[in-house]
């Protein structure tokens, strides 16, 4: 039966600790994002038992993986976690399908499952190559196969698509989607690449500073990341820092904003202003409820397709990108303008303390 991954763990280094409660379900696939040396990789060592915590514990459904109360503390082999990393520890000295079939007992049917995950992953005619001779997404592929032959409990992935271009990355994200949609197991995946969380993920994790700062559906986090710093990791823009405050205004050196919001009792941490809501206009009669200007000045125009990006300098000079229809109004790269921000298009961002509470 699917098992989910419960995980509560607290473990210290000399200048880094982490502590984080964590569920991976056995269906989807969970992304884990966040700056770099948060401890996402930490993670999933601890999770794989090659790091062990000071306290807490790691349940694969009603199995005991770690528990520090209990003093149990299963060994890497026991835990059979399917490990990928980014340089996917391959054998040098075996060939594609002795990597693949590494960890499969001997047996009558040993051959053919190892077919079949050559074939799953597109790697029959590449069977008896050595990894030296594989490009970046050959060995992937095979390392993935390998992870997965062995029939692992959960499925632990770090950066696996770092070593591979554009086009090759897009074809691996849809073969993992496929490979690991039926597996039944907890699949996470760690990246800095937020393509990878929007198209491969079901549900993402923001570490920063070794704690789970945001957990969720990745559609719902990406559409309220709750914090700044939780934002500025799932790559939101025109991120302001709030300096005035009254309540029903927030401001800084960049301009200031009245806040749709009747009354907000304490200091947001910093303003949002999505993209895709502002417009140019000098009119002040056709402004609506709600509608706010900003003083600005173009500084770059940019073709997007089916979209144009205007890069606006603000007062402090901070830029402002906003994304506006082909037929819309936009004024001249260097002049003035006036800036209309729809109440609907700005997002307080509390301090982390409020945003988890
Ligand atoms: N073997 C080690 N000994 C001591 N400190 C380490 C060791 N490995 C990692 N660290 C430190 O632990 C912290 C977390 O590292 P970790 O590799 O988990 O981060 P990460 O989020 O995976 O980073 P990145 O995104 O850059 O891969 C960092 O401060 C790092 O410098």
């Amino acid at each position: 039966m699917a098992a989910d991954l419960n995980a509560a763990l607290h473990f210290r280094r000399p200048a880094f600790s982490l502590a984080m409660e964590l569920t991976v379900p056995a269906a989807g696939i969970t992304a884990l994002v966040g700056p770099s040396g948060c401890g996402k990789t930490t993670l999933l060592r601890l999770l794989a038992g090659l790091e062990t915590p000071e306290a807490g514990f790691v349940h694969l459904g009603e199995r005991v993986w770690f528990d520090s109360a209990r003093r149990i503390d299963l060994a890497p082999r026991h835990r059979r976690a399917g490990l990928l990393f980014q340089d996917y520890a391959l054998f040098p000295h075996l060939s594609v399908a002795g990597n693949v079939g590494y960890g499969l007992p001997r047996g009558p049917d040993r051959a053919a499952r190892i077919d079949a995950w050559l074939d799953r992953l597109h790697l029959c005619e590449l069977a008896g190559r050595r990894p030296a001779a594989l490009s970046g997404g050959q060995r992937q592929r095979t390392a993935l196969a390998r992870a997965l032959a062995a029939d692992p409990s959960v499925l632990l992935l770090d950066e696996p698509f770092s070593a591979v271009d554009c086009a090759l990355r897009q074809t691996l994200r849809l073969l993992l989607r496929e490979t690991v949609a039926d597996a039944g197991i907890p699949v996470v995946l760690v990246t800095h690449d937020l393509e990878d969380v929007r198209l491969v993920a079901d549900r993402v994790g923001v570490v920063v500073a070794g704690g789970l700062r945001r957990f969720g559906e990745t559609a719902a986090v990406f559409a309220d990341p709750g914090d700044a710093e939780v934002a500025r990791v799932l790559g939101w823009q025109n991120i302001l820092p709030v300096g005035d405050w009254d309540g029903v205004a927030v401001g800084g050196a960049w301009g200031r904003l009245r806040i749709a919001a009747p009354f907000v009792p304490r200091r947001p941490e910093a303003v949002a202003i999505l993209p895709d809501g502002p417009r140019f206009s000098e009119d002040r009669a056709a402004d609506r409820p709600g509608d706010q200007a900003l003083p600005v000045e173009v500084a770059r125009v940019v073709e997007l397709g089916g979209q144009r990006a205007l890069i606006c300098r603000l007062a402090d000079r901070s830029l402002l990108r906003i994304h506006l229809a082909k037929d819309a109004h936009f004024p001249a790269v260097g002049t003035p303008a006036r800036l209309v921000v729809p109440g609907s298009a700005i997002v307080l961002l509390p301090t982390p303390a409020e945003a988890t509470g």
